[in-house]
This record gives C-alpha cells, sequence and structure tokens, in this order.
C-alpha cells in the first residue's frame, strides 16, 4: 500500500524494521511456547459491554509515558501503580503503549500493569505483522489495536482473525467515514473513532460526532485521543458513544484516582 509522508507513516516504516530485528530473535514457534504459560484473555469487549448495560461509562485509561504530540508526559512512571490507581477510580479497562521509539513504552509496561489488576487491557502499538499478533497474547494482551489507515483490507482481516483465534479481541481504530466503511467488513464489534488525526496530529471531538451517527447501532463505540473532561464524556454520550478511550490528560494529573473520578463524574 500506498503510505503518504506523515507521521503515521514514518511510525510504521520504522515499526517494519523492528519486526523483522525482533523476529530474526524470537521466532513465532518460540512465542507459541510462550502463550502456553500465559492466562486466558480476560474478555476486553465483554467488560465495556456489561460496563455499557449496567449504565456506566466504559473508560479505557491509557498508561502512556510519552508521545509525538505531547513529548514526555509522565517522568515519574510506575505501571502497576498506574494501573491500580485506575482501578481505584473506575475504569473498565487498560490501554498500554508497548511502542518504544516513539511512545517510551514497553511490553514491560503491559505486563506489570496487567499482573497488578484484574482489568483487560489492549496492547497499545502499531500492529502490522501477524508475528507481532503471537508476540501480544505471549505478552498477555487481551486485546490489539488495528488502525485502519495502516493496514490494507486484506492485512486487517488476516490480522483480525489470527487475533480470534488466539482469544483475543480487536479494536479497530478509524479517523473518517471511507476507513469507518472498510472496518464494518471486519468482524469485531469495537469501534474505535480517534479524534487525532495521525498524519497532522490535529485532535478535535467532532470526528467522533460525525462518525458515529453513521455507525450501524450492534456496533460499540470508542472514542479515542483529546478527551479531557467530563463535559467532552456527556458530549460524547449524546452521539451514542460508550466507550472512552484516555491518555494525556489522565496521566499529567499526580492523582490519577482523583482524575478518573472527575472525568466520569463520580468524585
Ligand atoms: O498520541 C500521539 O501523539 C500519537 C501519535 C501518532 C500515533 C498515535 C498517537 N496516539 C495514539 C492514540 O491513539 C492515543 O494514545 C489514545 O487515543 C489516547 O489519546 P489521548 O487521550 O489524547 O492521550
Amino acid at each position: 500500500m500506498v503510505i503518504e509522508d506523515d507521521i503515521l507513516a514514518k511510525i510504521c516504516a520504522d515499526k517494519r524494521l523492528e519486526i523483522a530485528r525482533r523476529q530474526a530473535v524470537t521466532s513465532i514457534e518460540e512465542l507459541k511456547r510462550q502463550i502456553k504459560d500465559v492466562e486466558k484473555p480476560r474478555g476486553f469487549g465483554r467488560a465495556l459491554m456489561d460496563a455499557a448495560a449496567a449504565g456506566r461509562p466504559g473508560l479505557i485509561a491509557e498508561i502512556k509515558k510519552a508521545s509525538p504530540s505531547g513529548g514526555m508526559i509522565r517522568e515519574h512512571f510506575d505501571p502497576a501503580a498506574l494501573a491500580r490507581a485506575y482501578a481505584a477510580g473506575g475504569a473498565v479497562c487498560l490501554s498500554v503503549l508497548t511502542d518504544q521509539p516513539y511512545f517510551d513504552g514497553s511490553p514491560e509496561h503491559l505486563k506489570a500493569a496487567r499482573a497488578a489488576v484484574k482489568l483487560p487491557v489492549l496492547r497499545k502499538d502499531f500492529i502490522l505483522d501477524p508475528w507481532q499478533i503471537y508476540e501480544s497474547r505471549a505478552m498477555g494482551a487481551d486485546c490489539i489495536l488495528l488502525i485502519m489507515s495502516a493496514l490494507t483490507d486484506d492485512e486487517a482481516h488476516s490480522l483480525e482473525e489470527l487475533a480470534r483465534a488466539l482469544d483475543m479481541d480487536v479494536l479497530v481504530e478509524v479517523h473518517d467515514e471511507a476507513e469507518l466503511q472498510r472496518a464494518l467488513g471486519l468482524q469485531t464489534l469495537l469501534i474505535g473513532i480517534n479524534n487525532r488525526n495521525l498524519k497532522t496530529m490535529v485532535t478535535t471531538l467532532e470526528t467522533t460526532e460525525k462518525l458515529s451517527c453513521t455507525c450501524p447501532p450492534d456496533r460499540f463505540v470508542i472514542s479515542e485521543s483529546g478527551i479531557k473532561t467530563h463535559e467532552d464524556v456527556l458530549r460524547l454520550r449524546k452521539v451514542c458513544v460508550s466507550g472512552f478511550l484516555v491518555g494525556e490528560s489522565l496521566m499529567r494529573r499526580a492523582d490519577v484516582t482523583a482524575a478518573v473520578h472527575e472525568l466520569l463524574g463520580t468524585g
């Protein structure tokens, strides 16, 4: 596929080199052996749907140290403590950045966060290759992210199939109508609408407001990026959004439990 000259294209080009390096060290056969010792996935989509059925906003609280748009977000960074603090505030699921070069993340962050709580965890990374699906399951991910703008339809379908065969859920991410229509061809019910344009970094909640209305009612809509306040959550709930993926605005607060309560209006 043709990748434009933008930050997402650069991240994906670097990611392909990283995958090739890592594949040379750890084979799929070795990852399959590791998977045998890992707990079964926790049901990421189920947790979100149960929250929605109970009338609660499905907060996916993100553990993210740095980002291309935000620079260094949190110097003092303890993934296990952050996971416990998010769970105490009422998060339904966690999202953990595992990309190192651009987000200062690590698979170790995911393992530490997941071991500290009972919440299901999304591996937040740029998944381009089947090898990463095995790697995700081996590190304990309950759900993986597929970004439509980084994948062809064939790639998205085969990556989804493999993730499902390994019992993980799939969150598919879109930013415009064309990507949404392509994403609806996948089996997953979890549709993430990213308010951040990953080419320009411009972020507006209007993206969710425009796209959520065209999403069929059987899909579970998750608004991602740029969500800062309880008013933002209320605004998005008006357009049938049930899930909220929030990172930076929580991670910049010293007391993340209090920050989650404020966001959810439960403080
Ligand atoms: O956050 C970035 O700068 C970024 C840059 C390039 C690709 C992806 C990026 N972010 C990934 C995300 O989607 C966010 O981490 C997630 O939606 C949470 O967003 P926020 O609440 O704004 O931290």
